[in-house]
């Protein structure tokens, strides 16, 4: 209690919820507009009701299981000049708590994302010309997709990653979307759109990149969580996590905020951390259902669970760290981070 009731304080986090139900007044986006701005003015809340909602969906560790139950999770990235992506996303997913992390990368980056762990599974298939249709055979055996850390731009890569997203709605798999996967979108938004079950984790450049694509407006300074907002909405409700100095998460029906305390360390590789751990919550949010996660939808929990956490990570491994401090300081945190913010 004592370990919940500092986690909640140490966090300045402030959530805003926008509840649907007051887009009944109106014409859908003017009024989820007018809702939200409402809500703006009463919206520093504990957020340690949000953190239950996360709480509530993270299944108990016990005897009856087998391995992967818990979740199998699989990185779509990792190519020649990047493998520290995929491999932090990877990681972090076990540390968060899938049972089974797998990687599908090039050949050529295979090799060096496994010499970094042993803990990871590593398919070498990703600049296959059988890429699909070797992805269609895992498929059935993930229960989420994290699709874009250290992918790279190479026009054949991405040409099998349209084919592993649509082979991916096919089936229903959750897919987080980040990185270079975000790249692709931003070229092709009709790949996701409209799929519920994707998650978008853009930064402060790929988010101006897919308003760009998606709303035909570069983006504007001052209301991020609006544009948040009309982003998930054009996108057919996609989720959309825009990172930043606080991260705005919406479905396009309701928008939470995650301040949870962080740190001024802006080393590269945090986002995987993110979207990696984003990987595992969506997977045990859309489990658990709404039923568990209250007013706002499943992605949502998930989301902001893994915002929060990334940034809990990051300032512990600040506090030992500090100007020094890298993402694998950061993975070093997860155990204990995680416990502090869901298990206490
Ligand atoms: N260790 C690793 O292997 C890492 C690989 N990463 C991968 O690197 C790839 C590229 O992702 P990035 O987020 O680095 O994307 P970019 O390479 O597009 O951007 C890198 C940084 O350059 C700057 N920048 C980008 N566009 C700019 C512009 N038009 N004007 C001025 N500055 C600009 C911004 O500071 C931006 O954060 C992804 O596949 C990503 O996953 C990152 O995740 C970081 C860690
Ligand atoms: N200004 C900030 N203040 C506090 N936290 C931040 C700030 N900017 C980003 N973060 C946090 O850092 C994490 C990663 O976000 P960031 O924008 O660095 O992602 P990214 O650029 O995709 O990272 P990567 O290098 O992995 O690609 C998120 O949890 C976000 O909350
Ligand atoms: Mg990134």
């Amino acid at each position: 209690m004592a370990v919940r009731a500092g986690a909640a304080a140490a966090g300045a986090a402030v959530v805003a919820v926008l509840s649907a139900a007051l887009a009944l007044y109106g014409p859908p986006l003017d009024a989820a507009l007018r809702a939200f701005s409402l809500h703006k003015a009463h919206s520093v809340k504990d957020m340690e009701n949000t953190l239950q909602l996360v709480r509530n969906v993270v299944p108990p560790l016990t005897t009856k299981k087998h391995k992967g139950q818990d979740g199998r999770i699989g990185v779509v990235g990792g190519c020649r000049e990047y493998t520290g992506a995929p491999y932090f996303a990877a990681i972090s997913a076990l540390k968060v708590g899938a049972d089974l992390s797998h990687v599908f990368c090039t050949q050529e980056a295979a090799p060096v994302i496994k010499s970094y762990s042993p803990e990871l599974i590593v398919h070498p298939i990703l600049d296959s010309p059988e890429a699909v249709h070797e992805m269609e055979q895992w498929l059935p055996r993930l229960h989420a997709l994290v699709v874009g850390p250290g992918l790279g731009r190479d026009d054949a890569l991405l040409e099998n990653v349209k084919g592993i997203l649509e082979a991916s709605k096919a089936r229903g798999v959750p897919v987080v979307i980040d990185a270079d996967g975000l790249w692709l979108i931003a070229q092709q938004p009709a790949l996701i759109q409209g799929y519920r079950k994707a998650v978008l984790t853009p930064n402060h450049v790929e988010f101006g990149r897919l308003s760009e694509a998606v709303l035909g407006a570069p983006l504007e300074g001052g209301d991020r969580h609006g544009a948040v907002l009309r982003l998930s909405q054009a996108l057919g409700n996609v989720t959309v996590v825009q990172k930043g100095e606080q991260d705005v998460i919406s479905d396009g029906e309701q928008v939470l905020v995650c301040s949870q305390e962080g740190s001024g360390r802006r080393c590269g590789g945090q986002g995987d951390l993110l979207s990696g751990s984003l990987g595992v919550l969506a997977h045990w949010a859309l489990r658990t259902g709404p039923q568990k996660t209250g007013g706002p939808s499943p992605l949502l929990v998930a989301a902001f669970g893994a915002c929060a956490l990334t940034r809990q990570c990051s300032q512990q491994a600040f506090q030992k760290h500090g100007r020094a401090t890298t993402t694998s300081d950061m993975v070093a945190e997860v155990g204990p981070a995680f416990r502090r913010l869901f298990e206490a």
